[in-house]
């Protein structure tokens, strides 16, 4: 496998609309932080340790199974443009952050379908993490763990017997384990309640953020929440808790659902059919307004009231409209207005499949 074929794939496996929860929750990923013993942590490394650190961790992934059947690739940023590495945080697979420099001793591993992957040298020398459709945070974190035992059983991690896993921010010490879920709410925005609720939320130990993770907006309606505290949990713990909000959420959100159909048929029907036309004959058409009217549209296929799309070409699409996917289509760099354009062709072409 290559890491650019993930890269340039359209699909990758968190876009499987038919998974547990999959009509709300629309993926759900763990990430486990982990830094190398005496080695300084990477935002202190110059370039003469930073290629140290990324020894040792080629080292360690050469001689893991995962590597030796071929299953993960290893590639380092000045391997891919800046556009690769855009499109990968687009796919949810690197943090924006991360994306930011072509350095030679950052980078990412990947497995075939993008399940799997650990970003090297981000904010942590080993960001280790396993992203799902659906609700399937202990799948994630059986997935992630065991990728983190094939490395912890080369590396020499820093860990302190009280403290445990030691990381770059003190807000992942502990676990080092960030467990979360993509929500799409459209049901509760609409009726108003997303503030109240997401302020419940924070008392309950959690936290919300926007599309693309930490200093991101939230987007579409789509909500990412994930658990604050790292330390005085266990792993088990964290992912039981998440799970037991996130399933509370999704009934709030079905029942809400319901409601809308039964009090405001009409005005929901318009809503979801007026996206729906806005979408098929837009000539040009910008991003945010793109995935506010697919939200509508998403809306409409899960409760059935518009037929022909799969959950799956809707989680295609909300990928591909993003500015790096576009140029890559196109072949060329493109400005604001002419990404509009293609923006709204991409998006009549997917729709030409709904009655
Ligand atoms: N449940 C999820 N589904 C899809 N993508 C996700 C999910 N959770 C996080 N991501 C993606 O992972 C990347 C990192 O997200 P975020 O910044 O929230 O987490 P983190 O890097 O693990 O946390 P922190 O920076 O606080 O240590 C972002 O690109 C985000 O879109």
């Amino acid at each position: 496998m290559n890491v650019k074929d993930v890269i340039y794939n359209n699909f990758v496996t968190w876009m499987d609309g038919d998974a547990e929860n999959g009509d709300i929750v629309i993926s759900s990923r763990i990430r486990l932080a982990r830094n190398l013993r005496e080695i300084p942590f990477p935002h202190l490394l110059d370039q003469a340790k930073g290629e140290d650190c990324l020894k040792i961790i080629k080292g360690a992934w050469q001689e893991s199974p995962a590597y030796q059947q071929g299953q993960m690739e290893l590639e380092t940023f000045d391997h891919l443009s800046s556009l690769d590495r855009q499109m990968l945080v687009e796919k949810h697979l690197i943090s924006p952050g991360h994306a930011e420099t072509n350095s030679s001793f950052r980078g990412v591993v990947l497995n075939q379908d993008g399940s799997l992957s650990t970003m090297i040298n981000e904010e942590d020398h080993l960001r280790i993490q396993c992203l799902l459709p659906g609700l399937q945070l202990d799948e994630c974190y059986t997935l992630a763990q065991g990728l983190d035992d094939e490395l912890e059983s080369q590396l020499e991690y820093a860990f302190d017997e009280r403290r445990g896993y030691l990381t770059a921010c003190p807000t992942n010490v502990g676990t080092g384990l960030r467990a979360s879920v993509m929500l799409h709410l459209p049901a509760m925005q609409m009726t108003g309640q997303t503030n109240q609720i997401l302020q419940n939320i924070g008392q309950l130990g959690m936290t919300v953020r926007g599309l693309y993770g930490e200093g991101t907006e939230v987007a579409g309606n789509f909500f990412q929440m994930s658990n604050q505290i790292t330390m005085g949990q266990t792993e088990e713990e964290i992912c039981t808790h998440l799970r037991a909000i996130t399933v509370q959420l999704v009934e709030q959100e079905r029942l809400l659902r319901e409601r809308l159909q039964v009090d405001l048929k009409y005005q929901l029907e318009d809503k979801i059919g007026r996206a729906y036309g806005i979408l098929s004959h837009a000539r040009i058409i910008n991003s945010n307004e793109a995935l506010s009217l697919l939200s509508d549209v998403r809306l409409g296929i899960d409760m059935g009231i518009l037929q022909g799309i799969k959950p799956n070409d809707l989680n295609e699409l909300v990928v591909a409209i993003r500015p790096a996917h576009l140029q890559k289509r196109a072949e060329e760099e493109m400005d604001a207005t002419g990404r509009d354009i293609k923006r709204a062709q991409v998006i009549q072409e997917k729709l030409q499949g709904i009655q």
